[in-house]
């Protein structure tokens, strides 16, 4: 019998880091071996497994990612931006593949990846479902195909516990969509609009936040012109989606040289 791959989890208690536990623990071919969470939380020194209301998983909460990560093939980390920048490192150190599901990290977070990704693999996206990696892909294709009659808004829908706008997924389609139009994305973005906006400036790439409930994600991307209008759209209505995404992630890792990769790598598509 071929060994399971032993992942640790960052953020174990979070709405993420319990469906990746939940979902781990169904697998054949993975299994979880570290679990990590902030210091201080009433998690820490518990066995993962019971502090969820199950059965004993034989993985004792720590605050210490070097104990979680020191028996780990990966560690997969749905958490907070300045946690994922300290964990690259740790994470590289114990040659585990980091997944970064993360996000709302800045310009400076990504590039404080780069010295960890130069000995381990990371693959990090804002969005690890198969739906919505597909979807960047039909993004990037219609821009191509349209010009700049057609005003590129993406609208976005989360629970009202997401602290990030816009989302990393919103982020992934509005620069799918300047790929394809072959802008900077950074130059033609325009998000959060109040008061007195003046009008909508042409070529450039809108973005809206709707915060409510228990949203679990959801994309649109508008493309307006005058006389017609296309939509394309995802809806996530289970986030198991995402943990199987980051799960496959972990397992495509094991044999890749060191470097920062994506879903889309992973996907093959
Ligand atoms: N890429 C994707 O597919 C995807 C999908 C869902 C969520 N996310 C992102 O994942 C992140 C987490 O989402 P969530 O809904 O699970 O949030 P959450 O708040 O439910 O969970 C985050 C967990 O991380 C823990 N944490 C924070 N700092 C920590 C630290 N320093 N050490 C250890 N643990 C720490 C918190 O205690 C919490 O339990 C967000 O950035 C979210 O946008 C990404
Ligand atoms: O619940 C969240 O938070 C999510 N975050 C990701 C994002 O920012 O796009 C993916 C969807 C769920």
């Amino acid at each position: 019998m071929t060994q399971k791959v032993g992942i640790a989890i960052t953020g174990a208690s979070g709405r993420m880091g319990q469906m990746l536990i939940q979902t781990i623990a169904q697998s054949d071919v993975a299994q979880v071996v570290g679990a990590v969470e902030r210091e201080g939380h009433d998690w820490i020194g518990r066995d993962v497994g019971q502090a969820m209301g199950g059965a004993d998983l034989g993985v004792v909460t720590t605050s210490d990612p070097l104990e979680a990560f020191a028996n780990a093939q990966a560690v997969i980390d749905f958490t907070a931006p300045a946690a994922t920048v300290a964990f690259a490192g740790i994470a590289a150190q114990a040659r585990a593949v980091h997944v970064i599901g993360t996000t709302g990290m800045t310009d400076d977070d990504i590039a404080a990846l780069e010295p960890a990704s130069r000995h381990a693999v990371i693959v990090r996206a804002g969005n690890m479902s198969l739906g919505v990696n597909l979807l960047t892909q039909l993004t990037k294709k219609v821009a191509a195909a349209l010009d700049e009659d057609f005003d590129i808004e993406v609208i976005e829908a989360h629970h009202n516990q997401k602290v990030d706008a816009p989302s990393g997924t919103a982020l992934m389609l509005g620069q799918a969509a300047a790929d394809g139009r072959g802008v900077d994305l950074k130059t033609v973005s325009d998000s959060g609009r109040d008061g007195i906006t003046g009008a909508r400036k042409r070529g450039d790439i809108g973005f809206s936040a709707i915060r409510g409930g228990d949203i679990v994600g959801e994309h649109d991307v508008l493309f307006a012109a005058p006389g017609e209008r296309i939509i394309l759209r995802h809806m996530a209505t289970d986030r198991r989606i995402f943990a199987r995404g980051a799960i496959k992630a972990a397992l495509w890792g094991q044999d890749k040289a060191p470097g920062q990769y994506d879903m889309l790598d992973v996907l093959g598509i």
